[in-house]
């Protein structure tokens, strides 16, 4: 589902935020990525979105060679990613409900009656059926993390990429969080989830791939948190 072979990345400042990294990650796994500040953890998320252009290597993800995929491609690509972030990004304006069927109407659902029941469904999902009508700003972090979920699930992405989900949640919102990461995981989505959460990770007793200055330097399959 996702190869990276040899990828290295530089930045125009002349920052090497990957160096020749190497991952495989089969369809339906769940895999947290982890490393102190800096060792290019969101770098990484964002060459799997086809953000930003690797220097050297090779990137192939949902079966596509993102070298090859053009500007005009990139959107229908996209459809296939999930993304979540740590800082929610809902759009302040719209209630819970228009979130997430924005993103329908984004990738082009045309039947309005398409939209709601899928949008609905996803809410229900993460336990917001509840709180249609709320805007962002009456929620707390946990429940705009949800709709954040909902939002990057409603279009039925293959693979659900998470950047630091949790960060700004505390412990008890952050474990209802990876919860529902778990429940996506059970959908068949594969998962990367990001995380600087030691005891999260350490208690979930999944894939850990460890980014140490640009590197990869452990991959373990039921692994903990190591720096
Ligand atoms: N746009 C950019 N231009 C230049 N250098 C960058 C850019 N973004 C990140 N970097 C540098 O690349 C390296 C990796 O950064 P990255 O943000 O991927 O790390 P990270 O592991 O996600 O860190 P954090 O946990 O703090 O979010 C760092 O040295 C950072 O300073």
């Amino acid at each position: 589902m996702i190869r990276m072979q040899n990828v290295n990345l530089v930045y125009p400042t002349g920052t090497a935020a990957l160096k020749d990294c190497s991952l495989e990650i089969a369809k339906g796994e769940f895999v947290f990525i982890v490393g102190s500040s800096g060792s290019g953890k969101s770098t990484l998320i964002k060459t799997l979105l086809g953000e930003l252009a690797i220097s050297s290597g090779r990137i192939e993800v949902a079966g596509k060679n993102l070298a090859n995929i053009s500007r005009r491609e990139l959107p229908y690509f996209r459809r296939r990613l999930g993304v979540v972030f740590q800082e929610f990004r809902l759009l302040d304006e719209m209630n819970v409900f228009e979130n997430v069927a924005l993103a329908q109407r984004v990738v082009g659902v045309s039947s309005r009656e398409k939209r709601r029941k899928n949008s609905l469904a996803m809410l229900e999902m993460v336990g917001l059926a509840k709180k249609l009508k709320a805007y962002p700003n009456e929620l707390s972090g946990g429940e705009q993390q949800r709709v954040a979920i909902a939002r990057a699930m409603v279009n039925r992405p293959a693979i659900l990429l998470a950047d630091e989900p949790t960060g700004n949640l505390d412990p008890e919102n952050s474990w209802e969080i990876m919860k529902l990461l778990q429940d996506v995981h059970e959908l068949g989505t594969t998962v990367l989830v990001v995380s600087h959460n030691e005891d999260i990770v350490n208690k979930m007793q999944k894939r850990v791939i460890t980014l140490h200055k640009g590197q990869i330097t452990s991959d373990a399959r039921q692994g903990g948190y190591l720096q």
